[in-house]
């Protein structure tokens, strides 16, 4: 067997999200609200990542647990027919495939989500052949004191199989904002966060400020901005590249498809500004569309969108921050 037979190996979430499109108020109890349209798609930071890197044609493999349920099929499916590596994933004999429902999709989406057998994905008891097989993993799933060793653990063993590794830290719901992200800065090749969680983690009202200070630890940082594009740090090196303006129609996912973007722009041997593009396109390509993937072309489709978008991108943040 080919020793590293997967481009990427995804680890963490895969669940369904329910979108509820047209929604701008919540039922007070007893009553009913009438929206315009629920969708069902998959979901998921771990999940969206490993669909668009295998549309765009890296070989992919995901680790997780989804339920035995229905939706764990329709999840196992559609991955499938990616062909993205579903054999490492296992089936919870105690949990149902997690459901997230996104309300107000359209600007800054709220979620409610039942985890289910996404909080079954621990480190420690993941099968490490996908890992050992991947030329690069990307982890998921961080919740700071909580599982901060096995993460550091699993870093290390990562590294011990000569994979790299990415990182995206995801939203601390705890709200601990735990310190130790600065270990996990430092261990990691390349790590995600968007500006709002950089400020809650390090303490600066500032986001110039707060990437200082973060870069003092993480040797390749990227900072996610939304609408105001993203930010590349590696070895005290800032390289900015302005978002590409798009009608949003849905934003569930649009950091978990820049990961993608800017992962396929690094492992495909383009330089820091070529992969912000290419993050800041699967972003906007997301958003264009219901459901954090569906709106994500093959490689030929994302490269056209960057092509005819030539010309309306900035690289000097000094603009718009
Ligand atoms: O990161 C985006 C994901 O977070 C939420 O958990 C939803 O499932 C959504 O797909």
């Amino acid at each position: 067997m080919n020793e590293k037979q997967y481009d990427v190996v995804s680890i963490g979430d895969a669940n369904i999200d329910l979108i509820v499109a047209g929604s701008d108020q919540m039922p007070l109890p007893g009553q009913e609200v009438f929206v315009k349209n629920m969708l069902i798609h998959i979901g998921g930071g771990a999940a969206l990542f490993s669909m668009a890197l295998a549309k765009m044609g890296l070989k992919v493999a995901f680790n997780g647990v989804l339920g035995s349920d229905y939706y764990g099929r329709f999840i196992l499916d559609e991955f499938s027919e990616l062909n993205i590596d579903t054999s490492y994933i296992r089936q919870s004999e105690h949990n149902n495939t997690g459901i997230s429902i996104a309300i107000n999709p359209e600007q800054d989406r709220s979620f409610i989500t039942y985890m289910g057998s996404n909080a079954e994905v621990r480190m420690e008891d993941l099968n490490e052949n996908s890992m050992r097989y991947g030329r690069h993993v990307h982890l998921t799933g961080y919740q700071g004191s909580r599982n901060h060793d096995a993460y550091i653990q699993m870093i290390k063993k990562i590294k011990s199989f000569g994979a790299t590794i990415s990182f995206d830290v995801g939203w601390d719901d705890s709200g601990e904002w735990y310190s130790g992200i600065f270990e996990i800065m430092s261990e990691v090749d390349i790590f995600f966060l968007n500006e709002l969680e950089a400020l809650h983690y390090t303490g600066c009202s500032e986001i110039r400020e707060s990437i200082n200070k973060m870069s003092q630890h993480a040797e390749h940082l990227v900072v996610k901005m939304g609408s105001r594009g993203a930010v590349s740090v590696q070895n005290h090196q800032m390289v900015y590249r302005s978002a590409y303006t798009i009608t949003a129609v849905d934003t569930t996912g649009a950091g978990d498809s820049f990961n993608a973007g800017y992962m396929y722009g690094v492992l495909t041997g383009h330089d820091t500004g070529e992969c912000l593009q290419y993050g800041n396109a699967c972003g906007a390509l997301s958003v264009s569309a219901y459901g954090g993937n569906t709106g994500i072309p093959d490689q030929a489709g994302v490269e056209d969108f960057i092509a005819k978008q030539a010309g309306h991108i900035a690289d000097d943040w000094e603009v718009i921050v």
